[in-house]
């Protein structure tokens, strides 16, 4: 068995794996919560419908997930994505490893971030492109990277427009008009912060009950749009059910409320806690779009959502703060930002300065 090492990383060559080394055997994901079978499936929402903003508002509230259907995003634009990423995550490993995140970077080839936080590896790579993904494209194929290039860049800008689309049907179905949102453009355009695509790979793996793909998690963003190929993996948990698998369907997107939308809609639509299983047989990839908003903007509850009887549950963040709360306490970072209501002012659970006011 050829065993090799990533740069400091006890990362093994998962395409040769004959068997589960015991660093992936990991003890609850088969016999972990019930994983649900013949129950309500995750709401599938046609955009083109006129009703859409309110199946939506209604999915952010009682899923916090949900697939679109007639989003605008060519079909050919998603193939073209998910064939470049196959083609990334089958270079030889040495070749990757030219394009390694560093160990206090966010920016590359990897496992994944929250992976220090388990005992046990995940059965799965990443490759993170913040801001220019020519640089990393660069490490991967220095003789030529141009139609990778393109395709991120073509997959960037179909999903920013995808991204606008849904924060409006979302945020209209919350009652927020355009003027109560300060970071739109003049024209109704959602400032970005700064483009995140993740791309996942889960190899075929030997002993699939006993490995986890990507462990439960919630996203620190606004919204989420992944796009999964034909292989199921993506599970979601609902309470009183258990695990849920989001299947895959042709030319559809899975959209994920984030930590920051719970935030902002002081928890009227929760962020919804996912993660990836593995199969013996088949290679699964996926690709996410992780929205977040503009780098100065402080995220907390909109104020047309709070009042005396609903007073509001969070603290402003921006998010490269709650990324860094999330990088150091991971699943406690949202109770981390939540203030708690006294009963007469309004106390940060964690700041032990507190003065109640009132
Ligand atoms: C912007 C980001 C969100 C993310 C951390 C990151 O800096 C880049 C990767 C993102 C990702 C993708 C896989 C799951 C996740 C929890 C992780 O480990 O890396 C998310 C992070 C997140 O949403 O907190
Ligand atoms: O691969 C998947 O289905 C999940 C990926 C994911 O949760 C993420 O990238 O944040
Ligand atoms: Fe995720």
């Amino acid at each position: 068995m050829s065993l090799k090492l990533l740069k400091n990383e006890q990362h093994l060559d998962l395409n040769s794996m004959k068997e589960l080394p015991d660093s992936y055997a990991w003890s609850s994901v088969a016999d972990g919560s019930p994983t649900s079978c013949g129950s309500e499936p995750v709401p599938v929402i046609n955009l083109e419908d006129p009703d859409a903003m309110m199946h939506v508002g209604h999915a952010c509230k009682t899923w916090g997930v949900f697939q679109v259907m007639n989003h605008g995003v060519p079909m050919m634009v998603l193939d073209d994505m998910e064939a470049s990423g196959r083609k990334l995550f089958s270079l030889p490993v040495h070749q990757k490893l030219q394009a390694a995140r560093s160990a206090d970077g966010v920016s590359g080839y990897g496992v994944a971030r929250i992976s220090s936080f388990f005992p046990k590896l995940m059965w799965s790579e990443g490759f993170t492109i913040i801001g220019s993904h020519y640089e990393h494209a660069q490490k991967l194929w220095p003789h030529g990277c141009t139609h990778f290039c393109e395709v991120v860049e073509e997959y960037k800008k179909e999903m920013n427009k995808l991204v606008n689309k849904l924060m409006w049907l979302i945020l209209g179905s919350l009652g927020i008009t355009k003027g109560d949102i300060k970071w739109a453009s003049p024209t109704g355009e959602l400032k970005e912060a700064c483009p995140v695509l993740q791309l996942n790979s889960y190899p075929a793996c030997p002993d699939p009950d006993r490995a986890m793909g990507l462990a439960a998690h919630t996203d620190s963003t606004l919204l989420t749009i992944l796009h999964q190929n034909n292989t199921s993996g993506l599970q979601v948990q609902r309470e009183g059910t258990g695990w849920v698998t989001v299947p895959p369907i042709r030319g559809a997107l899975v959209v994920n409320v984030g930590d920051l939308l719970h935030i902002l809609s002081n928890g009227t639509y929760t962020s919804v806690l996912h993660r990836a299983i593995v199969n013996r047989t088949q290679h699964r990839l996926s690709v996410a779009y992780l929205y977040g908003p503009p780098s100065n903007v402080r995220i907390s509850p909109l104020s047309k959502l709070t009042d005396s009887f609903h007073p509001p549950l969070y603290r402003p963040v921006t998010w490269s703060e709650y990324l860094g709360t999330k990088a150091k306490h991971f699943n406690k970072a949202l109770s981390i930002v939540r203030l708690c209501a006294q009963m007469n002012g309004f106390v940060d659970v964690n700041d032990h300065n507190s003065v109640l006011v009132g």
